[in-house]
């Protein structure tokens, strides 16, 4: 055994067959769950295997349901271990199948209430054959449904489960059946759509889903991206299914883990894997960390009658780029006063916000201004928290926004005016939300724990800053959230070159000094990570 302290594992099950050619089914499962195991949080996927089959790129050959008296030996052999935190369920070959593992969810979530159930209902395969009869489906909807979180069927599997024709106007029903039937979260995959430019996955979360003590930030997601045209593809619905649920078993929210599952997908069809000249698999290299795999979002809900409650379509996409920096943030420090903007000017600081709660009207008003006319002054690049309309008639550098704030704001007026934007973020499915506003950067947090701003479910830690720098690489990035002059160092090795910090300046009792010390720590970061290239 090495030195480094070891991680208790993230216990995952996957329920499903086994295909022989390694395409698809549990083969797909372990490949993929053991491509988002790290050292730090490694992932180990056990299996319950509820059918052998005989597969090839052309059919099934055979398929041999596993009696259910095995599935219960093969579950009370896990547990005697421990217990699962996800379970991905794949192939149920008979509706004993199905009936059994209702069962045995009930009972693993009395002893796991934590726990998350993701069903990809695969019943046909990817040459056509089915694997399993038509009764099966019947058994799902009645038993099954009810004690799943998420369900991920292809279009032709969403058909099927709900007896629906292949229409639009129909999904709204085949959705409606679902959700009535207790699924919580529905992914449906647009891999078997028409079109031939586009793969459009589709979110839906029903209102009161609630996993990992977050609740849904949104109802409604869309990621597309572009189709890619070849023949190596087995499983990449059971690899996509796959990568959720590792991604959840992470702690990602449903919405972050979609994005970064379907960025996977990109990766891994981008570099196939070609097991004769006709045939091939997506290929496994871990989380993705090249932003050309990130997929295009989109939150127009086409069916809103499923999800009524989202009223408001947000503005996606803004083109051209907002203003870029005219130098990079660096110590990037927020105030709350113009008493506090001086002091932080005398101490050499060169990025500022202005971050007012409070203020009469005609006293904001004046503040801004006031700070305005000071960072000109100090060539210094100064961000208005918030009041962007104040920002805009005053001629501000800049504007930081929240998530909240980026679907009210005049953004096209911002843009136009050419002041520059900051958009807040707290995981993939928001920094691509900000991202595609192609904003003059992205802040991430809370990457700590924080007095100064309630981050209650938000906190993102140092592993997840990791993979966020990788794979957003074309913004610049900016961590904020508890960091101070004793974790610095840790942060901006994690990648970020940009640190904001509230309260560890106003606690600065030398903030010349302070601020020296923690220009030259990023600095000195900068060129390390330079030379390292
Ligand atoms: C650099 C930076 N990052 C994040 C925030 C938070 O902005 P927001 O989410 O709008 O929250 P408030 O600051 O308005 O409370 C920020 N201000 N600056
Ligand atoms: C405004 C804000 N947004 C995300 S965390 C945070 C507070 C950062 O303050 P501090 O540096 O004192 O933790
Ligand atoms: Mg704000």
């Amino acid at each position: 055994m090495g030195t480094e302290p070891l991680h208790n594992a993230i216990i995952v099950w996957s329920i499903a067959g086994s295909d022989n050619s390694a395409g698809a089914g549990i083969a797909a499962d372990i490949k993929t769950l053991q491509s988002f195991s790290s050292k730090t949080q490694p992932v180990h996927l056990c299996t319950l295997i509820t059918a052998v089959t005989a597969q090839h790129s052309n059919g099934v050959d055979a398929v041999m349901a596993m009696p259910v008296t095995l599935l219960q030996q093969q579950a009370d052999a896990l547990l005697k271990d421990a217990c699962p935190a996800v379970i991905k369920i794949g192939l149920l070959a008979t509706a004993e199948h199905v009936r059994w593992l209702s069962l045995l969810l009930v009972q693993l979530r009395q002893q796991n209430p934590t726990l998350l159930v993701l069903y990809d209902p695969v019943a046909i395969s990817s040459s056509g054959d089915r694997l399993a009869g038509a009764a099966l489906y019947q058994a799902v909807f009645k038993y099954l449904l009810p004690q799943l979180d998420i369900l991920t069927p292809n279009l032709p599997e969403l058909w099927a489960l709900t007896l629906q024709a292949p229409a639009l106007s129909h999904k709204t029903a085949a959705l409606q059946q679902l959700f009535q039937a207790g699924v919580k979260a529905i992914i449906v995959k647009g891999g078997h759509s028409a079109s031939q430019s586009q793969v459009v996955d589709e979110l839906f979360i029903a209102s009161p889903f609630r996993y990992h003590g977050h609740s849904a930030y949104t109802h409604y997601v869309a990621l597309s991206s572009p189709r890619q045209h070849h023949a190596f593809s087995r499983g990449t619905g059971c690899c996509f299914s796959s990568a959720v649920a590792a991604a959840l078993a992470l702690g990602y929210p449903l919405e972050d883990a979609f994005v970064l599952a379907k960025s996977y997908i990109n990766q891994a069809l981008h570099q196939p894997i070609a097991i004769n000249a006709n045939t091939g698999c997506p290929g496994h290299y871990g989380i993705p960390s090249d932003s050309r795999y990130l997929p295009t979002l989109s939150e127009t809900n086409p069916v809103a009658d499923v999800t009524p409650s989202l009223t408001q379509v947000t503005p996606l996409t803004l083109s051209p780029a907002f203003k870029p920096l005219k130098a990079p943030l660096g110590l990037y420090v927020i105030v709350p006063s113009v008493e506090a903007l001086k002091r932080a000017l005398v101490a050499g600081v060169k990025t500022l916000q202005l971050r007012i709660k409070q203020a009469t009207s005609t006293q904001l008003k004046h503040d801004i201004m006031q700070a305005i006319q000071l960072c000109q002054q100090h060539d210094v690049q100064l961000f208005i928290n918030d009041h962007w309309q104040l920002a805009l008639e005053l001629g501000a550098y800049g504007v930081h926004l929240g998530q909240e704030d980026i679907t009210t704001a005049d953004l096209l007026a911002l843009q136009q005016a050419e002041l520059r934007l900051g958009v807040s973020s707290h995981g993939f499915y928001k920094l691509l939300r900000a991202q595609q506003l192609q904003p003059s950067y992205i802040a991430i947090g809370a990457i700590f724990n924080t007095q100064t701003k309630n981050m209650a479910g938000k906190i993102q830690g140092l592993h997840k800053l990791k993979y966020y720098c990788a794979l957003f690489n074309t913004v610049p990035l900016v961590a904020i959230g508890g960091i101070n002059a004793d974790n610095a160092h840790l942060v901006l090795g994690s990648g970020i070159t940009n640190l904001a910090m509230v309260q560890a300046f106003a606690n600065a009792t030398e903030p010349q000094q302070w601020v020296k010390q923690m220009q030259a720590l990023i600095s000195q970061h900068v060129k390390g990570a330079h030379h390292a290239e």
